[in-house]
């Protein structure tokens, strides 16, 4: 069988993504696994499909490269948008559903798309990190030295720590100033470091604000590129996120399975 498919990455956190809205394609997890293998695959950290949807205009189905669903991609939100954009699924202003609830997102620019979160009502302070859970989950520590941390052996000890049955991901934040800073991630699900992360800079971001820097927009630095995130913060609750960055089309293609 042949997949057609469409390579994109946002701000380094690259993606397949196939139209899947005729239902013509049934995946298994190796199968995913195997388009997402940087060697033997397309590669990518993870795959989405688009499918119909009754309450939207599709809904993002969202798998990482280790072929197993998972919960809400940020970066991978906006890249779907944009391709639903330019397939004519939906004009500048793009409504989605996803497994955390709808989403809207809006082309700026050919290449940079602002996508709407969830809203966050819960965070979890505990000594040395904060937990909450933007879309997907977040522990999310505050280090000097972010550079020069071991992300990948630091991050998989917390994620696959007790403390997290189900997983998580895990974000390391280094302030530059009082709305920049910076981060890298451990990414469940990739089981690595992913160049950005959009949930995790949303979480990122919201931590810095709780931990004493009251700001509503921060510019966040990843290896992989720069994204902003903005909120307010009304009765308890986080509302109005939204995570800006850029969107790139790399290469379609199909992949023979
Ligand atoms: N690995 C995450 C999902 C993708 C998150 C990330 N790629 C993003 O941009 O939000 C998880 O399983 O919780």
């Amino acid at each position: 069988m042949e997949v057609p498919f469409v390579k994109y990455h946002g701000a380094g956190n690259d993606f397949v993504i196939i139209d899947n809205t005729s239902a013509a394609y049934t995946l298994t997890r190796e199968a995913i696994a195997f388009i997402c293998h940087r060697r033997f695959g397309v590669g990518s950290d993870g795959l989405m499909l688009i499918e119909k949807s009754e309450e939207a205009a599709f809904y993002m189905r969202y798998f990482n490269s280790d072929g197993n669903e998972s919960t809400m991609c940020g970066n991978g939100g906006r890249c779907i948008a944009h391709f639903a954009h330019s397939i004519g699924l939906a004009g500048e202003s793009i409504s989605f559903m996803g497994i955390d609830g709808p989403h809207q997102a809006t082309i700026l620019a050919p290449d940079r798309i602002k996508l709407k979160m969830k809203n966050i009502d819960r965070v979890d302070h505990h000594p040395g990190y904060y937990f909450l859970d933007t879309g997907s989950p977040h522990h999310v520590v505050f280090k000097d030295d972010v550079r020069n941390t071991d992300v990948v052996t630091e991050g998989k000890n917390i994620r696959y720590s007790d403390k997290y049955p189900a997983g998580t991901n895990v974000d390391f934040v280094e302030i530059l100033d009082t709305n920049r800073i910076f981060v890298r991630t451990y990414e469940r699900g990739v089981e690595d470091e992913t160049l950005s992360c959009g949930t995790g800079v949303v979480a990122a971001a919201i931590a810095t604000n709780i931990s004493g820097n009251p700001k509503d927009v921060f510019i966040i630095e990843t290896r992989g590129g720069e994204l902003e995130v903005s909120f307010s913060y009304q009765k308890n609750e986080f509302i109005d996120v939204y995570l800006t960055g850029p969107v790139k089309f790399v290469f379609s293609g199909k992949i023979v399975l």
